[in-house]
């Protein structure tokens, strides 16, 4: 708690973080925190899982004016998952100090967000649309704003929310701080910091790579059609904890998360196309791991911090290289490992290949996965299973009939029998996936140009995020 007193930090707090299991300051925060509380401007650039939104997060908190009745500050992300989840850790953050913190994003009754908006939230984080609508029915007032921290702030760019930025901005005072974070922050990020920040610091942390170290990343080159299978195979194999798996269509969503239902897997989808009920729903099953597969779009791929999610997959290879930092960093967050799987068609090799040069990491080739390979990895985990139920006991209402049984059968054949139904066997259920056409790498004219971002890699160099910073 020491780093993070030096750093300027109030008791209330401190006794926040403390509470939270914050031991010590990560890299950003400890560069952007002393900068930010003495009234920069800034621009924040840190791998994904790094404490981004505490490093803006703090700041906002200690800056801020407590019973003033008006907003005092404003956080805007791109997705609304996001928003709700940056306005709980903010609320944590400020659970001592009386500050109250409401999330506002489209899909939800706007009349309960009006009333929310009565009760006087001093931060307020918001996806741009719905902040819009809100400054159009004049149900929200800006002109008090102090801070404003713009997150994921190239997403937004490539989203196209530039005009709503544009006027969100404008109707704020001109004395505002405001603040920009991302773990990629392309070129065209510069146009936007140039017309809205006033002499900002660029804080950004410079690592060799761009992704955390501690994901390990892999990929297989395979067809489309045979991506569905080997995805099941590989989950047998790897028996991930949590998996996120990254899909390009809407449809394919559906597509996917229904196939793998269908063969006995816990899967669900989301995708902007959902209602946010169920949106909502989704993610919070996901986050309680009541289901272990969360099929997504890109709209699950910035910013969400989701606990115990080991496995990342690419099944369909992402659009741009910054679409792939952020889909894998949902993975290997707080100095926890994690694995990154990128399925590959031949003729995307080359798209793979900019992805490592922009990353500057190598991502290593894996065979395809074959059958016996999963019916053996879906063997070790039945025998995983069966030796955890002796360890944790609770047997001595089986035994007499475990005894019985042995003088009637050998004990390879019953033992052979247990595994057998333990052991999850191939499930030939027919499903039906809609094939994709290769990912053709778009040219100039699409909001998102990877041509242009290759020639503009990403800040990145010298050492690594070290996972000490993450003492829990
Ligand atoms: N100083 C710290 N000590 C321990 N854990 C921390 C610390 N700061 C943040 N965390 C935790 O680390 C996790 C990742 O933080 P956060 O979501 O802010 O990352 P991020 O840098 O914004 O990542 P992304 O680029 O993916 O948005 C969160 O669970 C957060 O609570
Ligand atoms: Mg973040």
């Amino acid at each position: 708690m020491e780093k993070f007193r030096e750093l300027g930090i109030s008791d209330v707090t401190i006794r926040a973080l403390s509470d939270m299991g914050f031991e010590e300051p990560t890299p950003i925060q400890e560069q952007a925190i002393p900068l930010l509380l003495s009234g920069k401007d800034l621009i924040g650039q840190a791998q994904t899982g790094t404490g981004k939104t505490a490093a803006f997060g703090i700041p906002l908190l200690e800056n801020i004016q407590r019973n003033t009745g008006t907003i005092f500050g404003i956080v805007l992300t791109p997705t609304r998952e996001l928003a709700i989840q940056v306005a709980e850790e903010l609320n944590k953050l400020g659970q001592f100090s009386q500050v109250r913190t409401l999330p506002i994003y489209g899909g939800q009754d706007i009349y309960r967000q009006i009333k929310a908006l009565q009760r006087k939230p001093q931060i307020i984080v918001a996806t741009p649309g719905r902040l819009m609508d809100h400054m159009e029915r004049h149900t929200v007032k800006l002109t008090d704003i102090k801070m404003v921290v713009l997150d994921e702030a190239d997403e937004m760019l490539n989203m196209g929310f530039i005009e709503d930025i544009e006027k969100i901005l404008r109707a704020t005072p001109e004395t505002r701080q405001t603040l920009l974070f991302s773990a990629t922050m392309p070129r065209q990020i510069q146009n936007l910091a140039q017309r809205f920040l006033k002499d900002p610091a660029l804080v950004s942390i410079k690592s060799k790579e761009v992704t955390v170290p501690l994901i390990e990343q892999y990929y297989m080159e395979l067809q489309d059609r045979q991506k569905f299978d080997v995805f099941c195979r590989l989950l047998d194999i790897q028996a991930p904890e949590l998996s996120i798996v990254f899909v390009r269509t809407k449809r394919r969503v559906d597509e996917l998360s229904e196939a793998l239902k269908k063969r006995g897997y816990s899967a669900e989808g989301i995708h902007g196309d959902l209602t946010q009920a169920k949106r909502d729903s989704v993610l919070r099953q996901f986050r309680e791991s009541t289901i272990d597969i969360l099929v997504a779009t890109d709209v699950a791929a910035r910013g969400l911090d989701i606990s115990g999610v080991s496995h990342v997959y690419n099944f369909d290879i992402p659009q741009d290289p910054e679409s792939y930092v952020h889909r894998v960093g949902r993975t290997g967050r707080a100095g926890q490992t994690g694995l990154a799987m990128t399925f590959v068609i031949p003729r995307e090799l080359e798209h793979l290949r900019s992805i490592e040069r922009i990353t500057k990491r190598k991502i290593v080739r894996m065979p395809v996965p074959t059958v016996t390979e999963a019916i053996e990895g879906q063997q070790r985990l039945a025998v995983e299973k069966l030796l955890n139920q002796i360890e944790s006991g609770g047997l001595d209402q089986y035994r007499s009939r475990a005894e019985e049984l042995l003088a009637e059968t050998d004990s390879v054949s019953l033992l052979a029998a247990a595994l057998k139904l333990l052991t999850k066997e191939p499930d030939t259920t027919p499903i039906k996936i809609t094939e994709e056409a290769p990912l053709r790498i778009r040219t100039y004219g699409g909001k998102r140009k990877p041509q242009e971002n290759r020639k503009n890699p990403p800040p990145g160099a010298k050492p690594r995020y070290k996972a000490g910073g993450f003492k829990k």
